[in-house]
Formats: C-alpha cells, structure tokens, sequence
C-alpha cells in the first residue's frame, strides 16, 4: 500500500473573514489549481514546526499563533495525504507570494466559485458553515401547509424553542393576512436575531429579509455570470445544482430528499451513500432535507450534513417549540465525519 504523505496546511483569516489562498504554480502537481499555503512535513518534523516553517518559506511571514483545526485524509489517484489543518490566528509580516505564487484574500464564497485543489472542497465548505446561524436549523415556513392565523404562532413558538432560521416560501402573491403575519414575523426574528431567508423579494419587499433562498429551476435560470445579491442559498436535488450554486456564490444549499418524505411522495430518495458523496465533493455546506426527525439528524450529521432543513417536523407539530428544540439538541449533541 503507498505511504501517506503529510503535509500541514494553515488557514488565514482576517478580522473581516478573509481567507488567504495561493494558486499552485507551473512544475508542481495540480498547476492552476488553488490550495491553502503549506507543503509536505519533513521526517521527524511536527505538523506544527511544518506549519511554521512552510508559512516562512511561501508567504515570508512568522506564525505567533495557530492551533489545529482538522486532519484530513484525501486519496487521489496517485498518493494519499494527510492534511493537518491549522487555524493561523496570529503572525507577524505581511503575506505575500514569496515563490512567485499568486496570493488571494477571498470571502470564503468567494473560495467556493475557484477551482480548488479537491480534497479542499469540505474544507471550503467547513468554513462557510461557521457563517450559518447556530445552530444550523432551517425552518421553511410555507403558508399553504398551515391555516392563516396559526402561521406566525407556530413560527413565533419554534423560535422561542431555539429555531434561529426561516425560510419563507412565498408560491403565490400573498393576501392581507398573510402579508401582515409576514410583517409580524419580520419584526420578531429581528428582535431575536433570526435570520429570515426569502425565496421571492418581489412578492414582499416591505419584509426586511436577511438573503434569498432559490429553487434549483430558479437557479438554473440565472446565466453563468452571476450576479445573485448575497447572502443566498439554494435547494438543489443533484450534483449539477450545486456545482452552479457554488460557481454563482451560494452560503449553502439544501439537499434533498434525504428520505421519504409525505411532501414529495414521487422524488425518489438519495439515501445516506449518495448524501455522504455529494458532500464530500461540494465546497458548499450541505443541509439535509426531506423525512428528518430528531431521531435522525444525528446520521445525516454523520453523512456531512452541516445542518438540517424542516418543513413539517416543526410547523405541523402540535407544540412547535419543542420540535425546535428537539431538533436542536439532536445536532448540539452529534457529531460529524471528522468527530
Ligand atoms: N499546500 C497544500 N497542499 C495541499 C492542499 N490540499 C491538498 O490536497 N494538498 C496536497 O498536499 C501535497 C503537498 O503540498 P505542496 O505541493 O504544497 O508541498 P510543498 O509545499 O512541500 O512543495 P514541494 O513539492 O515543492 O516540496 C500536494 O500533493 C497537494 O496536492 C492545500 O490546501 N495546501
Ligand atoms: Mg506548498
């Protein structure tokens, strides 16, 4: 079997939440292909010392202070390595591409739309999470599932239970009621910092949202140059999907279905092995919809889901905020891929 190759790689971040990324030059493996700075660990030398060492050597700066983040196995076709990622929180100098390498401070949706080396991808992905509201619970309130006047109780419970994220999904111009429960709904979330996701500005612009939500037809309806306001988010049901919103500038995506679910009887489910591979080849954060209950957030956490998606779990439940919190203690007390 071949070796494994080490290698410590760093993440910079500015206090504005840039990261550094370098463009792997002409002569190494993968020219073109954008990286974090780091290179293989020497024999007898530590992940750390590595760190340290290599940062000099690319970037001309001195680490103060970095601690380890992830450690990372990717198998190309050739060799395996072993990434030991550091979170680089100090230094001294000022970074530049000491091997003539190009260097970038990028949004990390900004990281997502380049061609990274693959084993970056979840990497890019992990730190896109860090921006989703914690914990990372989706609520997509749709009115037609629930009779008017119970809408803004149930999404004012669910938040009381802990739910920091909604979803609104508008299919229809809303009516009087509707419009002033959504108004309502705007000034709570506010007051409790619940980011509110809209999928249709136009159908409500007096609502203040935090960003858009689209659907995979609405994605596939935006041309290759982009342009989307930030933040935003898509449903995606394939592959195809999220390698466009990546490319455009998502924060994340849903996938879905997970499972079965009484919504969508037709779609046909991805399972946890599919679930698990698109994860792992998307930059973005991935969030699980489809069938999730409490019971089951644990596994999809475990497939590389960064969050979970709800519709019915939480509106239709007789006592939404503790659904919320249910579904909320589940994700606080599992674990994913990496642990
Ligand atoms: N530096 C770095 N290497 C990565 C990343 N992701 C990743 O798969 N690798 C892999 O890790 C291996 C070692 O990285 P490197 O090419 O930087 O090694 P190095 O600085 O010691 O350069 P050298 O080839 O001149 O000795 C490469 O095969 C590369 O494909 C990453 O984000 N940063
Ligand atoms: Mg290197």
């Amino acid at each position: 079997m071949p070796s494994i190759i080490p290698v410590a790689t760093g993440i910079l971040q500015a206090p504005q939440g840039r990261v550094l990324a370098d463009l792997r030059p002409e002569g190494k493996p993968w020219p073109g292909y954008w990286e974090f700075p780091g290179g293989k660990i020497e024999a007898g030398e530590s992940p750390a010392a590595a760190l340290v060492r290599e940062l000099r050597e690319e970037l001309g700066i001195e680490v103060r202070a970095a601690s380890p983040w992830r450690v990372m196995d990717f198998a190309y076709s050739q060799r395996t390595v072993r990434l030991h990622l550091f979170r680089v929180t100090n230094w001294e100098g000022e970074a530049h591409g000491r091997e003539g390498q190009e260097i970038r401070w990028l949004d990390p949706e900004d990281l997502a739309r380049l061609p990274f080396l693959p084993a970056n991808r979840p990497i890019i992905a992990g730190l896109l999470a860090e921006k989703l509201p914690q914990p990372p619970l989706c609520l997509i309130a749709d009115p037609q599932r629930l009779p008017s006047g119970q809408l803004l109780p149930a999404l004012t419970a669910a938040m009381a239970g802990g739910l920091r994220w909604i979803v609104l999904r508008l299919k229809e111009q809303p009516d009087r009621t509707l419009r002033t429960q959504f108004l309502r709904l705007g000034e709570v979330a506010a007051e409790r910092g619940v980011q509110v996701f809209l999928n249709s500005p136009e159908a409500l612009p007096e609502l203040r949202s935090h960003g858009l939500h689209l659907t995979q037809r609405a994605l596939e309806e935006w041309g290759e140059e982009g342009g989307i306001p930030r933040p935003f988010g898509v449903s995606c049901h394939d592959a195809d999907c999220l390698d466009k919103a990546a490319r455009l500038g998502a924060g994340y995506a849903f996938l879905s279905p997970l499972f079965a679910t009484a919504t969508h009887p037709d779609a046909r489910p991805l399972g946890m092995d599919a679930f698990a591979a698109l994860a792992q080849s998307s930059s973005l954060p991935l969030l699980a919809l489809g069938g999730i209950t409490p019971e089951r957030v644990a596994a999809a956490r475990r497939a590389g889901a960064a969050g979970v998606a709800v519709l019915s779990g939480i509106l239709e439940s007789r006592d939404p905020a503790a659904s919320a919190h249910a579904y909320g203690a589940a994700w606080m007390t599992s674990s994913g891929p990496l642990g």
